[in-house]
């Protein structure tokens, strides 16, 4: 087997890396991305340097409501974490090796374990409104229709050619959580697969019920592709979905998912999503 480079082969890493590097002396082992209307958690963290997306060089910047798009240094409990307030979605017309820059920055950084939110609408009809779901395994359809950030000619630097995706959900750290949810008396949690397409339309009841066959249990638009470029450079990873909207996957009941709607579900159980990943990650 080839040996592995020293150096990434994309200089725009170092570039962007350098440039964190000469403003902040923090070098977090935590990476966490946060969801639409997920940010909040980034606010309640302590001892702060943020960064605008658009200043750093080379990072993609965030176009969607709910996603403030600032690079966090912070830390909670005097833990130190770097934290994406705000992500970067296919539907935005970026690349899925877009969404793979700023989770390979944050392996140069030395992040070693990788906390990810997301709005997701709540397919497994036993969900209600604003459970929390911890993802324990994904369908990840844009990789089945050929669109991955590990495309094109690999990197040894950042991992192998092949990817093993088994228990890409790190077992231990979704057990860890479960113990975590019933200390802090969060009941709302389920455990469930979480499917990715591009959208941005919402599925329609045809694509929900093909989902539904292939035993998925919350629907959304993004983590797939953090969760590859993660596990290539072996990053252990942590998802929990927040349940915004219902589905319903029949032709009997019109449901109006709107974008306001998860937002506004995101941040009436913006508090509790802090406190659960607060205390989580208290414990890494
Ligand atoms: O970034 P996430 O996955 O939390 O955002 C979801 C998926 C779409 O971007 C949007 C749809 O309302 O929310
Ligand atoms: N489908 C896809 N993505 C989503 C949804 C949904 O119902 N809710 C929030 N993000």
């Amino acid at each position: 087997m080839a040996a592995r480079p020293q150096h990434p082969a994309d200089p725009k890493y170092y570039e962007a890396l350098n440039w964190i590097k000469e403003r902040v002396s923090s070098r977090p082992k935590i990476g966490v991305v946060c969801g639409s209307g997920l940010g909040k958690f980034a606010d309640t963290l302590e001892d702060v340097t943020s960064f605008d997306y658009k200043d750093i060089p080379h990072f993609p910047v965030s176009t969607v409501e709910g996603h403030k798009g600032c690079l966090v240094f912070g830390k909670l409990n005097g833990k130190e974490l770097v934290c994406m307030q705000g992500r970067f979605h296919l539907y935005e017309g970026y690349e899925a090796s877009a969404c793979a820059f700023p989770i390979r920055l944050f392996k140069l950084l030395g992040v070693e374990k990788l906390a990810l939110t997301n709005a997701a609408g709540g397919l497994n009809q036993n969900y209600k409104l604003g459970d929390f779901m911890l993802v324990k395994d994904h369908l990840n359809l844009p990789a089945l229709m050929g669109l991955s950030p590990t495309l094109g000619v690999n990197d040894l630097y950042w991992g192998p050619r092949f990817i093993n995706m088994h228990n890409c959900y790190d077992q231990e750290l979704r057990d860890l959580a479960k113990k975590v949810a019933a200390e802090i008396g969060e009941e709302k949690i389920q455990e469930g697969v979480y499917q990715c397409q591009v959208g941005p339309c919402y599925e329609t009841v045809a694509e929900q019920k093909l989902a539904q066959a292939a035993g998925v249990d919350a629907l959304g638009m993004s983590t797939v592709y953090e969760v590859v470029a993660a596990r290539h450079c072996d990053i252990k990873c942590f998802a929990i979905s927040m349940i915004t909207n219902i589905c319903n996957p029949s032709y009997d009941v019109v449901t109006e998912v709107n974008h306001e709607e998860v937002i506004e579900c995101a941040t009436t159980r913006g508090d509790a999503m802090v406190k659960l990943i607060s205390a989580i990650l208290d414990k890494w």
